[in-house]
């Protein structure tokens, strides 16, 4: 069977509205936002443009999603957005457990538990990332770490009625500016490893992205690898040409 790739990217804190909304014009304009057929784009802009992202790419079948969200549906929170703002905001999926929320916002095990959780009660897709360290793959632990993240992201969710949650494997190491992009024969064994997990646990895989430094140079041999089912790009698709140029490569080469 052929593989049917979800490709997309996260902004971070980047981009006013008139960028945005470039983007989104370059993208609604492009074949590829109406091909799911052959690949899944999704794009994760920052709160500030998420409606309208979702608006301007709502005739598209690209998916629109956040960078984070609270696991309670409302209250007093000073400075959160809950999955049902997200929601109403045309939202479709949640990025939970980012390295760089977990570095630099104390998110846990536990939060991006319950945050996944909660994503998927409102009907949102979870995407939740998970990576190890430099030093942890230096000492040899990455097997470990993925293990004990992936089975605590999971372990809240109410499984009956269709719940969608995704994998990210992000290695620490690979991420920005710096990064190291993983050999993509490392990465395989990795996401085969969280596959098998996620299978024993829940009775199938579930699917599992590789980010970190995925670049036009290396998408198409990380993207064909047989537990490699999509890219999650930073950097290299912040400009609508470099994302497309990386979804039409990688989709060429599939077919
Ligand atoms: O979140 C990421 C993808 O959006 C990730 O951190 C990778 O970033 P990149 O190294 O700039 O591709």
């Amino acid at each position: 069977m052929t593989k049917r790739p979800w490709i997309g990217t996260s902004w971070k804190m980047n981009k006013t509205i008139r960028e945005a909304d470039a983007f989104c014009e370059a993208l609604r304009a492009s074949d590829w936002s109406k091909q799911s057929d052959q690949a899944q784009l999704f794009v994760i802009p920052p709160f500030t443009v998420l409606h309208r992202a979702a608006e301007a790419l709502g005739e598209t079948d690209v998916i629109v999603g956040a960078q984070n969200a609270h696991w309670e549906n409302a209250g007093a929170w000073t400075g959160e957005i809950s999955p049902a703002q997200v929601k109403d905001c045309g939202g479709r999926l949640v990025e939970i457990g980012h390295s760089e929320r977990r570095t630099f916002f104390a998110e846990t095990d536990e939060t991006v538990a319950k945050k996944t959780a909660a994503a998927v009660r409102n009907g949102l897709t979870a995407l939740v990332c998970i990576g190890d360290t430099r030093e942890e793959y230096e000492a040899g632990r990455t097997g470990e770490v993925l293990k004990r993240q992936t089975q605590a992201a999971i372990s809240m969710v109410e499984w009956a009625g269709g719940a969608k949650v995704i994998i990210a494997y992000e290695p620490v190491w690979s991420i920005g500016e710096g990064g190291t992009p993983a050999d993509p024969a490392f990465a395989d064994e990795q996401h085969a490893r969280v596959k098998e997990l996620t299978a024993a646990e829940l009775g199938s895989p579930l699917a599992v992205l590789y980010g970190g430094s995925v670049n036009p140079a290396n998408c198409v041999d990380l993207a064909n690898r047989a537990n490699i089912d999509g890219l999650f790009i930073g950097r290299s698709a912040w400009k609508a040409e470099g994302y497309l140029g990386i979804v039409s490569d990688v989709v060429s080469s599939l077919s």
